[in-house]
């Protein structure tokens, strides 16, 4: 692993974006980002959000590249372009080294063992934790899939779930839609759940989901399919759904055809402004609740099926 990259920042025209990207590959760059645009997979941009005319790139060069002249050579590059792109400014931009544990460590700081309810921990594969007694310990390794704990509403969804788990025994048939790496799955697997089934539309998700369970000795409780919602049989006492408002919206019917009576319906993924289109789905369907949890911008709605 390289010890340190060299960073280079370059403010350009919002029309220029393809060129310059092109143009700093070329010279050997191995990874952009544009400071405005936060990628953030869980929320889908907004169509109507103007983008900002100016952009901020951070370019991203290996150290194994000849650092004299790099920025000189940057500046000719974007002189190059000045002609196609009306506003870019040809100057020489400064170069800093970055160390790459900034990049493949400093994340991990932000996600800890995380405590939820009075029996599950949920442990990065990295920190070393002494259960006790009574501790289901949900260890995980994000892989490629959405699902941490450190997510606001992955953590409404687990507490949610984990609050399920306080009255014993806790649901039994668990349904999981829109798995990701399978962390709600496998904490209902953890806390006594006897048949989990997680599905996801995206197989890489299913895949890590497979991976977590096998990895917390609980695959012989959890099954995952690509198979959509619709199509899966079965009734369950939980339902968990960490997948967008819209979504939960159109999956409304399914959602609720998929709980058994009595059964608990946990909706997550929901901003808090979209927590009406939501409830209106929900409504007239058999459901008492909801009930509602907020943390950050979301929202999580708890529902119970009418016995
Ligand atoms: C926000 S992640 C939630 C992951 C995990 N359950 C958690 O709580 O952290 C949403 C997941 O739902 C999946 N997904 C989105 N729409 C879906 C649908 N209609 N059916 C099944 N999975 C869906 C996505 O591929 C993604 O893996």
């Amino acid at each position: 692993m390289n010890e340190f990259w060299l960073e280079i920042l370059i403010t350009v025209p919002a029309a220029g974006i393809d060129l310059v990207c092109h143009e700093m590959t070329e010279l050997g760059s191995t990874g952009i980002t544009v400071e405005e645009r936060p990628l953030d997979t869980f929320v889908i941009p907004d169509p109507d959000e103007g983008v900002p005319e100016i952009l901020t790139l951070k370019v991203y060069f290996p150290p194994d590249l000849p650092e004299a002249g790099l920025a000189q050579r940057v500046a000719e590059r974007l002189a190059c372009l000045v002609p196609l792109v009306p506003g870019l400014e040809p100057v020489v931009p400064r170069l800093r080294r970055i160390g790459a544990e900034d990049w493949a460590e400093n994340w991990k700081q932000h996600f800890g063992i995380l405590r939820i309810g009075s029996r599950l921990v949920v442990r990065p594969t990295w920190e070393d934790f002494q259960p006790g007694p009574r501790d289901a310990v949900l260890t995980l390794d994000p892989g490629m899939a959405f699902g941490t704990g450190s997510h606001a509403t992955t953590r409404l969804c687990l507490e949610a779930l984990a609050e399920a788990y306080e009255a014993c025994p806790g649901p039994q048939r668990v349904l999981d839609v829109g798995t990701g790496s399978g962390i709600l799955a496998v904490a209902a697997a953890l806390l006594g759940a006897r048949q989990v089934l997680g599905c996801d539309i995206d197989q890489t998700a299913c895949q890590v989901a497979l991976d977590n369970a096998r990895q917390n000795n609980v695959a012989q409780q959890i099954a995952v399919t690509l198979d959509p919602l619709e199509s899966l049989p079965g009734k369950f006492d939980m339902v968990l759904a960490n997948i967008l408002a819209e979504e939960n919206a159109r999956l409304a019917a399914a959602l609720v055809s998929h709980l058994a009576p009595g059964g608990v319906l946990i909706l997550s993924g929901i901003l808090q402004e979209k927590e009406q289109l939501v409830i209106d789905a929900f409504a007239g369907r058999g459901l008492a609740g909801p009930d509602i949890r907020r943390r950050e911008e979301w929202s999580c709605l708890c529902y119970r099926k009418e016995a």
